[in-house]
C-alpha cells in the first residue's frame, strides 16, 4: 500500500490545536532551537505542559474542603446559566465562595454565582456548583474541568451537568427540557480537549470510550420521573454540542449544526463529562432549553443572554423537582473515594 507522505506531515503541521495554542502561547522558552516539524509539536506540548494540573493540585484543593466541611458528597450538581438555585434546596449546607477556596478558577459570567455548596437532599450528601468554568473566559479546558476531579477525590459518584442551549431540533421549544442522550466536543474534535497532555493514570485511561458517557439508567429514570410529575410534555432528548463562545451562532453555523444532528447547542458541559468518564463517574446531563437558534436570513430575531437567565428563572422550579427526585432515586455504591484516596 502506497503511504501519501505529504498528507500524512501535512495532518501534523496544520493540527488545529497546535495553530490555536501557538497563537495564544505568551512565551515558550524551550522551542526556538527545534527544527519547523518537531517545533509544532514541541510548542504544542509545553502548551499541555503549562496548562497541564499535577494530582497533587486536585488533591490539595479536596483536603482542604474535607477540613472545612463535614459532608462526604455522593452527587455532585453543576448548574448552568440561570440554574443555580438547584443549589438553595440543600439542607445543612456548608458553602464556600470559589475565591475562597484554594485551586478554583473564578466565575466571570453573570448567572454563575461563584460558589460551591455542600448539603443534604432527600438522604444524599450533595456539593454543588453555583456557576461554571468556560473555555470563552480564558480558562484553560483543564481548569474550567478542575472541580470534576476535585468531586472525584471527595467521593462523588454521580455528576449531574445542567445547562443553558439554544435548540436547533424542529419539533424543541424555548422551556423545554432536554435529556442529554450524547454529545458533539467540537473542541475536542480539533485537539482542545482536557484530557491532552500526559495522562494522569490514577485518574483513568489513555483513550478513554465515550460511547455510553451519559447513562442510560438515569434518562430512563428521568422521563420516568417527568411522566410522574406531569411535566412530559416539554421533556425532550437529544443530543448537545459544545462550541467554544462566546458569541451566539451565525445562521450559518446554526445550519450546519443542524445537519450535522445537534440538536441543542450550548459553550460548556462536554469538557466536564469527558473528563467525568476519564475518571468513572455516572453522569446525568440535561439542557433547558432557553432560545431557538436562529437558522433562517428572514428571521429577525435575536438571541441574548438575559433572555437565557430569564428562561431559566421561569423553568427553574421544574428542573429543581425533577433534579431532587432524580437525585433521592439514584443508588448509592458507596465507593468511599475520599478515604481511599487514589
Ligand atoms: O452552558 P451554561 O453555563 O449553562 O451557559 C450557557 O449560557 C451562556 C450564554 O447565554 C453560555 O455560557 C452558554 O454555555
Ligand atoms: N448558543 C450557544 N450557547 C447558548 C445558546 C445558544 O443559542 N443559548 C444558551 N447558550
Amino acid at each position: 500500500m502506497e503511504i501519501n507522505l505529504v498528507a500524512a506531515a501535512g495532518t501534523t503541521l496544520i493540527n488545529p490545536s497546535c495553530c490555536f495554542k501557538s497563537t495564544f502561547s505568551s512565551s515558550s522558552s524551550s522551542s526556538s532551537s527545534s527544527s519547523s516539524s518537531s517545533s509544532v509539536v514541541c510548542q504544542s506540548s509545553i502548551m499541555h505542559s503549562k496548562d497541564q494540573i499535577s494530582h497533587d493540585e486536585y488533591q490539595k484543593t479536596a483536603d482542604w474542603l474535607m477540613s472545612q466541611t463535614k459532608h462526604r458528597p455522593q452527587v455532585a450538581i453543576i448548574c448552568g446559566s440561570g440554574l443555580g438555585m438547584l443549589a438553595d434546596t440543600l439542607k445543612c449546607q456548608d458553602s464556600f465562595a470559589y475565591s475562597d477556596i484554594p485551586g478554583f478558577p473564578q466565575s466571570t459570567v453573570q448567572g454563575h454565582a461563584g460558589r460551591l455548596v455542600f448539603g443534604e437532599l432527600k438522604g444524599k450528601t450533595c456539593v454543588c456548583m453555583q456557576g461554571r468554568f468556560h473555555m470563552y473566559e480564558g480558562h484553560s479546558l483543564a481548569k474550567t474541568t478542575f472541580p470534576v476531579r476535585v468531586f472525584k477525590l471527595l467521593g462523588v459518584e454521580t455528576l449531574i451537568v445542567t445547562n443553558a442551549a439554544g435548540s436547533l431540533a424542529d419539533g424543541f421549544h424555548p422551556g423545554d427540557i432536554m435529556i442529554i442522550k450524547d454529545h458533539v466536543n467540537f473542541p475536542g474534535l480539533v485537539g482542545l480537549n482536557p484530557l491532552s497532555g500526559p495522562n494522569d493514570d490514577k485518574f483513568g485511561p489513555r483513550f478513554p470510550a465515550m460511547s455510553s458517557c451519559y447513562d442510560k439508567d438515569l434518562r430512563c429514570l428521568a422521563l420516568d420521573i417527568a411522566k410522574q410529575q406531569g411535566v412530559s410534555g416539554f421533556m425532550q432528548e437529544g443530543v448537545y454540542a459544545m462550541v467554544g463562545g462566546p458569541n451566539f451562532e451565525s445562521i450559518a453555523e446554526a445550519r450546519l449544526l443542524h445537519r450535522l444532528g445537534v440538536d441543542a447547542v450550548g459553550m460548556s458541559t462536554a469538557a466536564e463529562v469527558v473528563v467525568a468518564t476519564h475518571c468513572g463517574l455516572r453522569v446525568f446531563g440535561l439542557s433547558l432549553i432557553t432560545n431557538k437558534v436562529v437558522k433562517s436570513y428572514e428571521d429577525s430575531e435575536s438571541v441574548n443572554h438575559d433572555g437565557v437567565l430569564e428562561v431559566g428563572r421561569l423553568r427553574s422550579l421544574t428542573v429543581q423537582q425533577l433534579v431532587t427526585e432524580l437525585i433521592s432515586r439514584i443508588e448509592i455504591n458507596n465507593n468511599d473515594d475520599s478515604k481511599n484516596a487514589v
